[in-house]
């Protein structure tokens, strides 16, 4: 972690400690219990400093650091092997590192917080296969997600008021399945059952969503379009989107708004950190990479 990052926390933690609470990474515990409550003052929405994941003394990831900020739509890239399974994994508490730190937010240690808290907390993950409900309409199945949001279940008692109503048909018409609410899941195309899945983890609002290759299997016309989605997400939501398509982070990184930075990965670390083509240009890139 940067210098003035830590120190800008551990005033955060040090306040809070003043103010009377218990402090300290019980006081990041505490604040999950307070859903939606990001504290993004330092700008950042996900630290990870110096992590390292060893699998019998191998390093699946070897004193990897990264800073996603707020709002941010971050790109992933790297080989086979270079260990971007493993740092999703440790994101969302599957996997515990060896060693270094995880921040959500300012406040929120990552590594203290079991996988639902995480989920709980405001991290959504889509996995590359699609899993949505087969035999449930589009409708249905973004209802359940709904539902599966404790906050939701807690003061409705499963029953969908106008809010919760509005927010479903947001939802369609961002993953362009509108006209399709009534049909089956399972008679979607696959690209349709990816946008479902994503549309599925929108209902819950999480403020991190961490995309595992999005756009294997579609389409080009689905590829483009996925990318105009996640493109409308970016500001309300941070993606970090883990991704092979060259095309495809082409057409994000292109996209409208503030310019979008990839992250190379390569043996557990970040290997180089930037625009599209600035990390197109990179000669250790290009080595263990591009030039494959
Ligand atoms: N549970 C495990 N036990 C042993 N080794 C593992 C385990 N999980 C991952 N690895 C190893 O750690 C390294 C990083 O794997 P990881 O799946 O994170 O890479 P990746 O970048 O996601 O690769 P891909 O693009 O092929 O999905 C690989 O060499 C992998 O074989």
């Amino acid at each position: 972690m940067t210098p003035d990052l830590m120190q800008a926390g551990a005033a955060v933690r040090r306040r809070h400690t003043e103010a009377g609470g218990s402090g300290g990474r019980e006081a990041s515990y505490g604040r999950v219990l307070a859903p939606g409550q990001v504290d993004l003052t330092h700008g950042a929405i996900l630290y990870l400093d110096d992590i390292t994941v060893s699998f019998d003394g191998f390093r699946a990831l070897n004193q990897l650091s990264l800073s996603i900020g707020a709002g941010e739509l971050r790109c992933i890239i790297g080989p086979n092997g270079a260990g971007k399974t493993t740092l999703m994994d440790v994101i969302t508490g599957k996997t515990r590192p060896d060693a270094g730190q995880a921040w959500f937010g300012s406040t929120i240690d990552l590594l203290r917080l079991s996988e639902s808290r995480i989920a709980q907390a405001g991290i959504g993950r889509k996995f590359q296969k699609p899993t949505v409900y087969e035999q449930l309409t589009v409708f249905e199945n973004l209802e359940l997600a709904l539902k599966a949001d404790r906050r939701v279940r807690a003061s409705l008692w499963f029953r969908l008021g106008a809010e919760q109503l509005d927010r479903i048909g947001e939802v369609l018409a961002l993953i362009h399945l509108k006209d399709q609410a009534q049909r089956i899941a399972g008679l979607l195309s696959h690209g349709q059952k990816q946008w479902l899945e994503i549309g599925m983890l929108l209902m819950q609002d999480p403020q991190l969503l961490l995309l595992d290759e999005p756009v294997a299997g579609m389409t080009d016309e689905e590829t483009e379009r996925t990318a105009e989605l996640f493109l409308s997400l970016q500001g309300r939501h941070s993606l970090v989107v883990v991704e092979h398509d060259m095309k495809f982070i082409d057409a994000l990184t292109r996209g409208s708004g503030p310019a979008k930075r990839v992250t190379v990965l390569h043996e557990g670390s970040v290997l180089a950190e930037g625009t599209l083509a600035e990390v197109q240009a990179n000669d250790k890139v290009v080595e263990v990479y591009l030039g494959r």
